[in-house]
């Protein structure tokens, strides 16, 4: 099996940006949809990729935004791939002449493969878990086996994935890569995920379990 790739999502600070790559990362995700808690302006995202060392994928999270928002987004920020993490159709993620992954969220009725062929230009293919009213970020894990070994498209595992859970993930799953936003983030005293503040510990802690 391919050791999957590690995409640590919702980055909003430089220091958590170097903490992933220091620790291994492949991929960051900055969250360009304002009602999450991991929202980030366009001139940090900008400063963030700016102090990233080399060969650390960049990606532009963005759920059902307007071909203007994500358009004045890539000329400000050098971003590597797109993703799209709400409804939009296969024509509008292919609009921007930049990798894209398309995420979906596992409702009951999803059939992976009708999706996989619906999006067969997308680069990869995030499967995520299913909250109603709650697009991404839920922090919940859903029934790994509905995700089939056979689809013509890289698959990225997300959803409530953390350091206690992913190897787990990974030998059930066999993904292409993972993703992880909630699962590394700081804890309050109250117990509670900071949301955008990561803990460096973690991100090394999720990663050695997957690497
Ligand atoms: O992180 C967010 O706040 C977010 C908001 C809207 C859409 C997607 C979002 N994050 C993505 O959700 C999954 C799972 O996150 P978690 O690990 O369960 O917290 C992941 O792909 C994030 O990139």
């Amino acid at each position: 099996m391919t050791t999957p790739r590690v995409k640590i999502c919702g980055i909003t600070r430089i220091d958590d940006a170097l903490a992933a790559a220091q620790a291994g990362a492949d991929a960051i995700g900055l969250v360009f949809y304002a009602p999450s808690p991991r929202a980030i302006s366009v001139r940090q995202a900008a400063r963030i990729v700016a102090a990233l060392p080399p060969f650390v994928t960049t990606v532009g999270l963005f759920v059902d935004a307007s071909a203007e928002q994500v358009r004045e987004t890539l000329a400000a920020v050098p971003l590597d791939l797109l993703q799209f993490h709400g409804n939009e159709a296969p024509a509008y993620c292919e609009q921007f002449q930049r990798r894209w992954i398309k995420a979906v969220r596992m409702r009951d009725d999803v059939d992976l493969y009708a999706i996989a062929d619906q999006y067969r230009h997308a680069d990869g293919l995030l499967v995520d878990s299913y909250k109603p009213g709650v697009p991404g970020g839920t922090g919940e894990t859903f029934n790994w086996e509905r995700v089939p070994q056979d689809l013509p498209l890289p698959v990225v595992l997300a959803g409530g994935l953390e350091p206690g859970n992913v190897a787990e993930a990974v030998t059930q799953v066999r993904p292409w890569a993972v993703d992880v936003s909630g699962g590394v983030e700081r804890m309050s005293v109250q117990g509670r995920r900071q949301g955008g503040i990561k803990d460096a510990a973690a991100i090394r802690a999720f990663i050695n379990r997957v690497k």
